[in-house]
């Protein structure tokens, strides 16, 4: 049976999705995928050798999935459509992670300074054994940025928990010159496509 109209789970220590979702007037309530990793599977956010990137974020935004509605299981939660996302950022066919420490930090932006690279978010809803899932793209325009510069910005906290290692929503905006594609995306939850995905799952918004 399709749901309607309901609270769901956002399966997501993310602040920005959590803002994102409320923006657009979704009922929800957090389910916290990590505090239970003692208890349960975690995500290994670790591409496989050669994996595209594309089937990379798909897969991740999957298993998130699968594991939330463990979590909800093990917890003896009320059953109710889980939303998971995953962001990435990749460039040449490599994907770019979290930054673990200032070098990788300045090491990704000046591989993104002065050029276009592309920014992918896949979401999914979880229910009743079905899974309905979207993955958006965004190119994202760099300009040239200098050293200096990306030195000063890897002082910040902002790089540190962003794919690409950088926040468009932040003082990153300063580099960026054009955007194709979804702002929100970028943020981590696309949000015209995640109403779509809602619609189809029977979740009404408005
Ligand atoms: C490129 C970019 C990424 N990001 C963020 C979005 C995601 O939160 C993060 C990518 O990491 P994700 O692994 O997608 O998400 P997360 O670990 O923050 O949260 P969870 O897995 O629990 O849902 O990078 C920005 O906030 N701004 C940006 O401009």
């Amino acid at each position: 049976m399709k749901p309607s109209g309901q609270k769901i789970y956002l399966a997501s220590k993310s602040p920005r999705r959590r803002e994102l979702l409320r923006q657009i007037g979704v009922d929800f309530e957090l389910l916290m995928l990590r505090e239970d990793s003692v208890r349960g599977p975690d995500v290994s956010e670790i591409p496989h050798p050669d994996e595209p990137s594309e089937q990379y974020v798909e897969r991740v935004t999957r298993e998130k999935a699968v594991c939330a509605r463990q979590i909800m299981l093990w917890r003896r939660l009320p059953v109710r459509p889980v939303l998971t996302a995953d962001t990435t950022v990749t460039i040449d066919g490599r994907i770019l992670g979290k930054p673990a420490d200032v070098t990788e930090a300045v090491s990704m932006l000046q591989l993104l300074s002065g050029r276009t690279h592309q920014v992918l978010t896949s979401v999914a809803i979880h229910h009743d054994d079905q899974t309905w899932q979207t993955t958006q793209r965004s190119d994202v325009t760099f300009a040239k940025i200098p050293d200096r510069i990306i030195e000063s910005y890897c002082t910040l906290q902002e790089p540190y928990d962003k794919a690409g290692g950088y926040a468009v929503q932040g003082q990153a905006a300063i580099f960026i010159q054009n955007i194709a594609g979804s702002y929100s995306g970028i943020m981590g939850l696309p949000l015209f496509e995640t109403a779509q995905l809602l619609q189809q799952a029977g979740i009404r918004i408005l």
